[in-house]
């Protein structure tokens, strides 16, 4: 299969796997952040700075780059990889979120969803089939089903109908794809915050047999306990031996969290869009280094990080930079943050191997200043 996982071990205290994702670009240590590169490219970073931080595999998307520049171009470029100068794992998502998070004036159709570009305004059209052909031009490892994405809060009845077209859209994305590529496809769990939708919605995509499945329609404003009761449930109804991928998540806590409950798979804009407005990550909790207090702190972001930031500059240096509106105080921060993230996976992966997860999660919590 193009994409599979193997699983080295399984946590004895909680849900947790440790894991190897097998892509045609590189084989990724699970559990997994992936840095998100919306517009063919991680904001502010080249791609030797994203191998630099740790990264295997990172995110695009189908509904920007459909828009600009175009999938047929990419194409002709020798697709996304050729064209963004990546040789590491792309995950593309669908673009069934971002046409009701960006799109505007949208008509859902059982044939697909009608938008205008929230570029400038150009009625656009997308459709499971138009999806597939996307994501096959860019040439991703992975490939994210196009789904219907229901708003949150919604109806009951709402979220029956919006996952049952998702399945019926899931269907015609398997059946559009070329047989290698098929082994690239995920599915996208829906049924919002009802148990008994994501019942079925999970026996109805992984009656496909797919290489592996996402669980959609989490971390789009609930709290952050009905996230951890809503994985509870789900998670156990996918298949053990495949990846299961929590979309846009997240935050450290909730990275952890998800990893306990038998997540293996994450991607957030969090570390790079609060970087770039002058937040970092770090052990002990954010730290605002935008703010007068760390004006004449001539110490690193963060003393236990090993980044190319923490290595060479202040928090004074820093700060100076982000008041001039200097771009390199963008990408000293994005730096930072995504290492930060990436060294978070590579603890929690160390405290899978020895058996320490629980523990582990108690003294980040503490030393981040967590509940
Ligand atoms: C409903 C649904 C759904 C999921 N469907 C697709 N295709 N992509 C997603 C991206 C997400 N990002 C976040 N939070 C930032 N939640 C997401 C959920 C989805
Ligand atoms: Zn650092």
């Amino acid at each position: 299969a193009a994409v599979y996982l193997e699983i080295l071990k399984e946590d004895s205290r909680t849900k947790a796997r440790l894991g190897k994702l097998h892509t045609p670009h590189g084989t990724i240590e699970t559990p997994v952040f992936m840095p998100v590169g919306t517009q063919g490219t991680v904001k502010t970073m080249t791609p030797e700075e994203i191998k630099e931080i740790g990264a295997g595999m990172i995110l695009s998307n189908t509904y920007h780059l459909f828009l600009r520049p175009g999938h047929e171009l990419v194409r002709e470029a020798g697709g996304l990889h050729r064209f963004m100068n990546w040789d590491g794992a792309i995950l593309t998502d669908s673009g069934g979120f971002q046409v009701f998070s960006l799109g505007d004036m949208r008509t859902i159709r059982e044939e697909g969803v009608e938008f205008r570009s929230h570029i400038d305004g150009s009625r656009q059209f997308l459709s499971p089939e138009i999806s597939m052909q996307v994501q096959m031009s860019l040439g991703s490892d992975v490939v994210m089903a196009f789904d219907e994405c229901a708003p949150y809060p919604c109806t009951h009845t709402y979220a029956k109908d919006s996952l049952e077209r998702t399945t019926r859209w899931l269907k015609r994305c398997k059946e559009t794809l070329t047989t290698t590529d098929k082994q690239s496809l995920f599915g996208i769990v829906q049924g919002g915050m009802f148990e008994d939708l994501r019942r079925q919605s999970a026996a109805e995509i992984t009656e496909l047999d797919l290489p592996g499945y996402a669980i959609g329609g989490l971390s789009v404003g609930e709290p952050k306990d009905i996230m951890y009761e809503v994985l509870d449930y789900t998670v156990p109804l996918l298949p053990r031996e495949k990846p299961r991928y929590l979309m846009g998540v997240g935050s450290p806590d909730a990275l952890i969290e998800g990893v306990m409950r038998g997540i293996d798979m994450f991607d957030c804009v969090l570390p790079t869009r609060i970087a770039r407005n002058g937040t970092a990550l770090t052990r002990f909790g954010k730290v605002i280094v935008r703010n007068a207090g760390s004006a004449r702190d001539f110490g690193p972001i963060d003393p236990s990080c090993d980044c190319y930031t923490c290595r060479n500059y202040s928090r004074a240096y820093i700060r100076h930079l982000l008041k001039a509106e200097e771009i390199l105080g963008l990408r000293l921060m994005s730096i930072h943050n995504l290492r930060y993230l990436q060294i978070l996976m590579h603890e929690v992966r160390e405290a899978i191997k020895e058996d320490r997860l629980p523990e582990y999660r108690e003294k980040c919590f503490s030393d981040y200043g967590y509940e």
